[in-house]
């Protein structure tokens, strides 16, 4: 069943927001304005403070929300600052295009088509210290499931060139397409992150949400980091670091995924990247 049924254009806030279910952000000026980190980031957190008040007040109970205008965490946090009475688990930032952008170059080096390659991790802000983490991360040739690091094998690509081309992806595209920038992209990112909150992620399988941190992995608390996900009727969880759990009276069994010594230096980076960027953004709304 087509459940499309129109299309409604405006520029008022109250009639944008009203009833929706999903809110997908994207007002808000970029940095082909010409603007420098501070103007852009003062316009822009501006902008999600007004508009978290009509969010929520006139959205429905349950709305999910998905912030993408940048500084993307940062904006969300803020969103949620001025509209406490939306739950922490219904706001949440994109930093899927990051993660598809991982994915595609991991896929471009083995040269497998993007699916095959699953459960690649971005971890902290969708800005310059995100770091895509392929620890726990698969490719399937010929049905056999194997780790990405065994089958690229070149660990020095992985820790340089890989990291660096998906940090600077984003910027790279809007350098190339000028206008256009990374519109398309960004909005299929967009759709994924929505399918899999409203449809659940398949099993086996995680993907990057920026979500509200509950000091999982160390990261600290309350505020909008990206982390591996699984979804499920409607909700995302994170995907938890190893723990032994008790699973019958006395069996024990070690769950959950272990952090290496580098991947853990850089989430610590990337926290305390997001904590100034969330410092700065406070200072323009004083
Ligand atoms: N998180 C991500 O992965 C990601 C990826 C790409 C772009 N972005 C960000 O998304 C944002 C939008 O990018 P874009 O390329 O679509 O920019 P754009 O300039 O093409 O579109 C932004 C729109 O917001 C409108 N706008 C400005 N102020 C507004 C206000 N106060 N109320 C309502 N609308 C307002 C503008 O008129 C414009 O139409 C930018 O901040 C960009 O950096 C994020």
């Amino acid at each position: 069943m087509n459940m499309f049924q129109q299309v409604v254009a405006t520029n008022d806030n109250v009639e944008a927001c009203k009833d929706v279910n999903i809110a997908i952000m994207i007002a808000g000026h970029s940095r082909k304005d010409g603007l420098d980190t501070k103007d852009l980031m003062s316009k822009n957190v501006s902008i999600y403070k007004d508009v978290a008040s009509v969010l929520e007040q006139h959205a429905a109970a349950d709305c999910k929300v998905l912030v993408v205008t940048n500084p993307a965490n940062t904006n969300a946090l803020i969103l949620k600052d001025f509209a406490p009475s939306i739950p922490e688990k219904n706001i949440t930032c994109l930093t899927r295009l990051d993660h598809n952008i991982a994915l595609s170059l991991i896929a471009e080096k083995i040269k497998v088509p993007v699916s095959d390659v699953k459960n690649i991790i971005i971890w902290g802000n969708h800005y310059l210290h995100r770091y895509p983490d392929i620890n726990h991360a698969t490719v399937t040739i010929k049905n056999e499931e194997k780790p990405v690091k065994e089958r690229i094998g070149d660990d020095h690509w992985l820790k340089t060139e890989f990291i660096t081309n998906v940090q600077q992806r984003g910027s790279a595209l809007n350098r190339s397409q000028k206008a256009k920038n990374s519109a398309l992209s960004c909005a299929s990112a967009a759709c994924d992150h929505i399918h899999d909150w409203v449809y659940g992620t398949p099993k086996g399988k995680w993907v990057s949400m920026g979500v509200y941190s509950d000091g999982s992995y160390g990261i600290p608390k309350d505020i909008i980091h990206s982390f591996l996900v699984k979804c499920e009727k409607g909700k995302w969880s994170i995907v938890q670091e190893k723990k032994c759990i008790q699973c019958l009276e006395l069996i024990y069994a070690m769950v959950g995924l272990t952090i290496d010594a580098l991947t853990r230096e850089k989430m610590v980076l990337a926290a305390k990247d997001l904590q100034e960027e969330i410092s700065m953004a406070k200072s323009c709304l004083d």
